[in-house]
């Protein structure tokens, strides 16, 4: 976090799902104690209500950066149990239903921060990165990764339009903006768009050669691929799996 925003009374917390090794973020601004999450995941609903609540925030936007195809999001669960004053977020390019639809170039305030949305379609059309310029903070989902980035070669991934994205959306950022990732498989939490551009092993490369990786990275598809997508087109409340009912049921038997 840059020196002084804690003064100036900014809350950030980085939260962790082992199971899809999804990275969460709370911010809030302490003076108006409004606060925004970032990609939550749905069996995680109840531990960031709770620390929402004791950290004495109020949310006022819980967003992805895109339709996650690894989990289902919390939004929707989170929404439910937190009250209709809580806006559902995402972008308009990811077809998705949210209450805010999100286009490149629009900001989203919390309190007295600001967020700015910039559009880096690739890993899906609908990808979008937050770049929160006060904290020099940019929160870049699956588009770019530590030392890596979002696979393409499935919802309307496109090697090309990602390593584009990547590098006139994040590469133009300053060099001391941390990035904050919506996945890390190897224990990283944060990078710095200064590191990414000289150590990253994929966008270092030239155009072809970055093409050349993303087609033979042999990847199997995610476990959750068929049943996560179409959930979090509604906020990831539709056809949920048993397993998954009973974690909306007690969430709510706990709200109430
Ligand atoms: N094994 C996991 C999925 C791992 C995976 O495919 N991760 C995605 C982001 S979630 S769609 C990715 O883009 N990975 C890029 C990489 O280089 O690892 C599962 O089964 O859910």
């Amino acid at each position: 976090m840059a020196s002084g925003l804690s003064t100036r009374g900014l809350i950030f917390r980085q939260l962790f799902d082992r199971e899809s090794c999804t990275y969460s973020y709370i911010l809030g601004d302490a003076n108006t104690k409004e606060a925004i999450l970032i990609d939550p995941v749905f069996g995680l609903a109840q531990r960031d209500r709770t620390l929402v609540e004791e950290l004495g925030l109020n949310l006022r936007y819980v967003m992805n950066t895109h339709v996650h195809a690894d989990h289902v999001t919390g939004t929707g669960l989170l929404k439910e149990t937190l009250g209709t004053s809580v806006k559902s977020v995402i972008s308009s390019a990811s077809g998705a239903d949210a209450n805010v639809k999100l286009n490149h170039g629009d900001n989203l305030s919390f309190g007295n921060f600001t967020l700015e949305v910039r559009g880096t379609p690739g890993h899906t059309n609908g990808c979008v990165c937050y770049v929160f310029h006060e904290g020099r903070m940019v929160f870049t989902g699956d588009t770019l990764l530590i030392r890596g980035c979002g696979r393409t070669d499935f919802q309307e991934g496109s090697a090309e339009t990602l390593y584009n994205s990547v590098k006139t959306q994040i590469f133009e950022l300053p060099e001391d903006y941390l990035v904050y990732p919506a996945h890390d498989y190897k224990g990283m939490t944060c990078s710095s768009v200064g590191e990414e551009k000289k150590f990253n092993p994929r966008l270092t490369k030239d155009i072809d050669t970055f093409k050349a990786i993303m087609d033979n990275l042999g990847l199997p598809y995610p476990k959750m691929l068929d049943k996560a997508v179409p959930a979090n087109k509604v906020c990831g409340l539709y056809n949920l799996p048993p397993e998954m009912e009973e974690v909306l049921k007690s969430t709510n038997k706990n709200n109430n």
